[in-house]
């Protein structure tokens, strides 16, 4: 039985993004999987990151994580996105990184890749949902194949657990709300067993 590949990819503009990526490494490594932890290119202006403290910090805190690559699509048995919640879809960064991957969608090495999403936001009904589903619409063109949590574990009754993929509230203190810590990696341990049987089943 070969080992899952599962790449962890992320944007951020507060850290939270990273933080939840960095769990869902925890969690995915516990059950097996090889992981990559990536970050998606920034689009912004380095003027504005400069102007604004708090996302200069984090480009600092990032510097060294590299940028996903078509070739950790290609790569990856699993893939778990991280995306703020934008204006109630996902941050710009992610789907522009999901508009280059043209040439490998074209090529079907995105078909039956194993994905299930994150997001945070503001507010509790800021569009949580909303952003994960627009990410899995996406997803579907793929032909990846969604595993979302459902509620398939009893930690998805308790704070943070969102059937459609872990969601996290953050505070103007830019704290999380809720403690996801145990979602998350649930839902990567989930993520490395669906694409260890997929895995198996195209052996
Ligand atoms: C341009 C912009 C749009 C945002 N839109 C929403 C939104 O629609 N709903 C919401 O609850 N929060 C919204 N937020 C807040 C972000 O979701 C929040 O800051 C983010 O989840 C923090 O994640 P990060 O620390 O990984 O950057 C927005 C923030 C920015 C900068």
């Amino acid at each position: 039985m070969s080992q899952v590949k599962l790449a962890v990819i992320f944007y951020t503009m507060g850290g939270t993004n990273y933080q939840l990526a960095k769990w869902a490494k925890e969690g995915a490594v516990e059950a097996g999987a090889e992981v990559r932890i990536l970050k998606v290119e920034e689009l912004a202006p380095q003027s504005v990151i400069e102007n604004n403290e708090k996302w200069k910090k984090t480009t600092e805190m990032i510097k060294d994580i590299p940028v996903a690559k078509s070739e950790d699509i290609e790569w990856a048995d699993g893939i778990i996105f991280s995306v703020p919640t934008r204006f109630g879809t996902m941050a710009s960064q992610l789907k522009q990184f999901l508009d280059t991957q043209g040439g490998l969608w074209a090529s079907g090495k995105t078909v039956n890749k194993v994905v299930s999403a994150m997001t945070s936001a503001q507010n509790p009904h800021g569009g949580q949902e909303a952003t994960l589903l627009s990410l899995y619409t996406s997803m579907m063109h793929w032909g990846a194949i969604i595993a979302a949590p459902g509620y398939s574990d009893p930690v998805l009754f308790k704070a943070g657990g969102n059937p459609y993929g872990t969601s996290v509230t953050v505070g103007q203190d830019d704290k999380m709300v809720e403690d996801v810590e145990a979602s998350v990696k649930y839902q990567a341990k989930r993520t490395v067993n669906v694409a260890q049987w997929v895995k198996n089943g195209q052996q």
